[in-house]
């Protein structure tokens, strides 16, 4: 199973997003606090339809937390601040996909802690891809490498 991080997530509909992604693919969505929003939110709950019991949700009230519950052996940090593209990456099974908040990105301790970042491609000029669609874009290359191995 993949490990999803979405680090400080804002906004709802983002978030609610990725828990149907999370239930279509199997993996892991960790949403580590603060958060910009309820659980319950509305605008969540509406984004991820009915798909909420199916999704693997869990919360954290920090970092370090998250890292005791899953025991990662690589966490692999996603930001348009590198060079190396996200499909030349081997994904293994229990590797935590990492990302940032919608404003602001992953600060900079976050980013020199993991163990690898990457980029997902993007034309000159486009500063970032909206969250969930990052975090879809990942985990279907990841989940691809395994050849959409069912659990
Ligand atoms: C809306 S973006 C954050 C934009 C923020 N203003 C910044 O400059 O980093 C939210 C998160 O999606 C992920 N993301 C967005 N575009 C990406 C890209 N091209 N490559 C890798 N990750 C990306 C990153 O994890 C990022 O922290």
């Amino acid at each position: 199973m993949f490990h999803v991080v979405f680090f400080h997530p804002e906004i709802p509909g983002n978030t609610g997003n990725a828990i149907r992604m999370a239930a279509g693919s199997g993996c892991a969505l960790h949403l580590i606090e603060p958060l910009g929003f309820d659980v319950d939110d509305a605008k969540l709950r509406r984004a991820g339809l009915d798909y909420h019991d199916r999704a693997a949700l869990h919360v954290h009230p920090d970092l370090e937390s998250a890292w005791r519950a899953i025991r990662p052996d690589r966490v692999i940090a996603f930001t348009a601040r590198t060079d190396l593209s996200y499909e030349r990456v081997d994904y293994r099974p229990g590797d935590v996909l990492l990302f940032g908040p919608e404003s602001v990105g992953l600060p900079d301790d976050v980013l020199d802690a993991a163990t690898l970042r990457v980029r997902i491609p993007m034309l000159p000029g486009i500063r970032s891809l909206n969250l969930a669609n990052s975090a879809s874009i990942a985990v279907y290359e990841a989940w691809r490498q395994q050849d959409f191995a069912m659990p």
